[in-house]
C-alpha cells in the first residue's frame, strides 16, 4: 500500500514555551503530523520547501533505505538541498514494524522544530509479544529563543560561541519558560505570555486500570533527558524499533535519536491527576523542568496536580544512566544473533579540538566537513575532485600515548571529507571511545546515530577499551540492534553492524551543534549496486546542470 502524505514546510511564529518565536512547521504544526503505515508499505512525502531564504532535506530516521539510499534525506550526502520554493518527493518503504523518527538534515535546522514521528505497524495477523489497551506519542526535543543561523554563526566564529543550555524542553511540542526572566515590562507580554495556549502543558489522558504504551521518542537538539511520570513504574519493551526484554524503571533516560516504548498502567490512586516531568541529565542543566499531565479519567484534564513534580535523577548520576544502557537487551524470542566475527574494526576517538582557532569535533583527529557535491553522487557519477577519495580516514587512534583523562597535548585536529569504503556484506566493529574535552575534568555524552542499518550494541565500559581484554566480553549472545547509541563520558561503546546496504551513510553525533562541527564520519558500501539517481537529488555543486527538468 502506498501512504501518500504532502506536507509544506514554513516558518511561522509560535509561542511552544510561552516565548514567541519562528519556529519550522509542517502544515502549520511542530512537531508535524505523524506518519502512520504498516509494514512493507512504501510512504510517499511530498515536500514543498515555503521557506523563504533556507533549504532543507528530511532524514526519515531509523528507515533503512534498502534499494533507495537517494531518499535518505542528508544534505551533502545523499542529496542536494531542496531549494526554496522547489518540491521535493521522497519515496521509501518502511519494512520494519515500530516507532521511528524523522527531522531537518540540513545544517542545524532540525532545532528549528522541524520533528516528528513515523510509527509503522506490524503487518495485518501479526501481534506484539506484549498487550495494551491504548497507543500514545510523545516526542521530546528541546527549545532555544536564538535561531539557529545565530547559533551557528557562533559556532564558526572566533572566538567560540557556545549554543548554550536550552531555555526550555517540550513535550509534544509544549514547555513553559518563566516569562517574569525577561522583565517586567508590558511589551514583555507580547513576546511571552503563560497564558498562550501554545504552551498549555501536554494531556494524557488514560482510563483507570488500562494499559498504555507511550512511544517516547528524543530529538532534542543537545540534551539527554530523564522521563518519568509521577507515582507510576514503566516497564521498556521497545527500543529504536526493536523488542527489549522488559525491564521496570521508575524513570527513562534518553538521548536525542532514540526511540523506546514502555508501558504504564493506570494503577493508582484514581481520584486526581499526576505529573510527566522531564529534566536534563549528563550536563549541568539551567534548563527547567518539562511538565505535561496525566489524566485520569473523569478527572477534568487541566486540573493540576496538587503535588510537587518529580525532580528526576541528579545530572551528574552517570552511574545510573550505565545501568540502564547495560540492562536493554534483545527480547528473549526475537534475538537476531549478531556474526560471531568482524572483518575490520574501526576505532574512533572523540575529541574536542581546534583547527585553525575554530573550536570543532573530531574522530581520530579529522572533522568532518561536507563537500557540496553529495557523497552519493560523486560516487555514483565518478565525479573525481568533489570531495578526497584517495585517502582513507584513520581507521584508529594512538592508543599507547593518549590519555583519555586529560586535555589533549596537542588539540589541533585537520579538516576532511575523506570515507570509509566498506566491504559489501563485510561485518564492522566500530569501537567508539571517549576522552577529555578541552575544558579540565569534563567529558561529555555523545549520542550516535547510523543511517542505512541497525547495528547490534556489543558492549559499554569505563576508560579505554582494551582489545584483549575488553574484546572478549562483549555480548555476542542477546545484543539489541539500535540505530543510536550513547557513548558515555569516559567510556568506550562497541557495537557491529553488516555493510549490507549499498548507499553511502553517514555515521555522527546527534547533538546537532556537535555534528555541525564536524562530529561525523561517512561510510560507503555496495555504490556499484545503487540504481539509477532520481534527477530531483541532482543539481548542486559538480553536478549543476545534470537536472533535468
Ligand atoms: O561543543 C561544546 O563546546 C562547549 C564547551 O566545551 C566549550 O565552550 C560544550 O559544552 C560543548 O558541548
Amino acid at each position: 500500500r502506498i501512504r501518500h502524505y504532502k506536507w509544506e514546510i514554513k516558518y511561522e511564529y509560535k509561542s511552544p514555551d510561552c516565548f514567541k518565536k519562528l519556529t519550522i512547521t509542517i502544515n502549520g504544526r511542530s512537531p508535524g503530523p505523524t506518519i502512520l503505515a504498516q509494514q512493507g508499505d512504501t510512504v510517499v512525502v511530498e515536500v514543498k520547501n515555503s521557506l523563504p531564504t533556507e533549504n532543507t532535506a528530511i532524514h526519515w530516521h531509523g528507515i533503512r533505505q534498502r534499494g533507495t539510499p537517494w531518499s535518505d534525506g542528508t544534505e551533502g550526502v545523499t542529496q542536494c538541498p531542496i531549494l526554496p520554493g522547489d518540491t521535493f518527493i521522497y519515496k521509501f518503504v518502511v519494512d520494519k514494524a515500530g516507532t521511528f523518527l524523522y527531522h531537518a538534515h540540513y545544517g542545524m535546522q532540525r532545532q528549528e522544530g522541524l520533528v516528528g514521528t513515523i510509527i509503522v505497524s506490524l503487518p495485518e495477523g501479526e501481534s506484539e509479544p506484549f498487550t495494551y489497551d491504548h497507543d500514545h506519542n510523545i516526542l521530546l526535543t528541546d527549545w532555544y529563543h536564538k535561531s539557529t543561523s545565530d547559533q551557528a554563526i557562533g559556532l564558526s566564529s572566533i572566538p567560540f560561541v557556545f549554543v548554550g543550555e536550552p531555555q526550555s524542553v517540550l513535550i509534544n511540542g509544549r514547555g513553559r519558560f518563566n516569562c517574569s526572566l525577561l522583565g517586567p515590562s508590558n511589551s514583555v507580554k507580547e513576546v511571552c505570555s503563560t497564558t498562550n495556549s501554545d504552551c498549555s502543558p501536554y494531556v494524557l489522558t488514560v482510563k483507570p486500570g488500562k494499559t498504555s504504551r507511550l512511544r517516547i521518542g528524543s530529538l532534542t537538539s543537545l540534551s539527554t533527558l530523564s522521563f518519568q511520570v509521577e507515582g507510576h513504574k514503566m516497564i521498556v519493551v521497545e527500543a529504536d524499533g526493536h523488542y527489549v526484554e522488559p525491564f521496570e524503571v521508575e524513570n527513562l533516560y534518553i538521548y536525542s535519536g532514540e526511540t523506546y516504548s514502555v508501558l504504564l498502567k493506570a494503577n493508582q490512586d484514581l481520584s486526581r491527576n499526576y505529573w510527566i516531568t522531564i529534566n536534563v541529565v549528563g550536563r549541568k542543566p539551567s534548563t527547567p523542568l518539562g511538565l505535561a499531565i496525566l489524566n485520569y479519567l473523569p478527572n477534568p484534564p487541566k486540573t493540576l496536580p496538587k503535588t510537587v513534580p518529580p525532580p528526576g535523577p541528579v545530572w551528574n548520576h552517570t552511574s545510573s544512566r550505565k545501568s540502564q544502557s547495560h540492562a536493554i537487551k534483545a527480547r528473549h524470542g526475537f534475538i537476531q544473533t549478531p556474526p560471531p566475527k568482524a572483518d575490520r574494526v574501526i576505532v574512533l576517538l572523540n575529541t574536542q579540538n581546534t583547527m585553525d582557532g575554530y573550536t570543532k569535533w573530531s574522530l581520530n583527529n579529522v572533522s568532518l566537513t561536507l563537500p557540496i557535491t553529495p557523497y552519493l553522487i560523486a560516487l555514483k557519477y565518478k565525479l573525481t575532485n568533489a570531495f578526497d577519495d584517495q585517502t582513507s580516514p584513520p581507521e584508529n587512534y594512538d592508543s599507547a600515548n593518549y590519555d583519555i583523562y586529560s586535555i589533549p597535548r596537542n588539540v589541533n585536529a585537520t579538516s576532511g571529507n575523506a570515507i570509509y569504503k566498506l566491504d559489501f556484506n563485510s561485518t564492522v566493529d566500530v569501537i567508539l571511545q571517549n576522552a577529555n574535552t578541552m575544558n579540565p575534568e569534563n567529558s561529555e555524552t555523545h549520542p550516535w546515530h547510523l543511517h542505512g542499518h541497525n547495528f547490534w550494541v556489543l558492549g559499554f565500559g569505563d576508560g579505554k577499551f582494551d582489545r584483549e581484554r575488553d574484546g572478549k566480553k562483549l555480548n555476542l549472545v542477546n545484543p539489541i540492534l539500535k540505530n543510536t547509541v550513547p557513548l558515555h563520558p569516559y567510556g568506550w561503546t562497541a557495537l557491529r553492524f553488516q555493510a549490507d546496504n549499498p548507499g553511502v551513510w553517514i555515521f555522527h553525533c546527534h547533538i546537532e551543534s556537535h555534528f555541525y562541527m564536524g562530529m561525523a564520519v561517512v561510510f560507503q558500501e555496495g555504490v556499484s549496486m545503487v540504481g539509477k539517481l532520481p534527477s530531483s537529488i541532482l543539481g548542486c555543486g559538480a553536478t549543476k546542470g545534470f537536472r533535468r527538468p
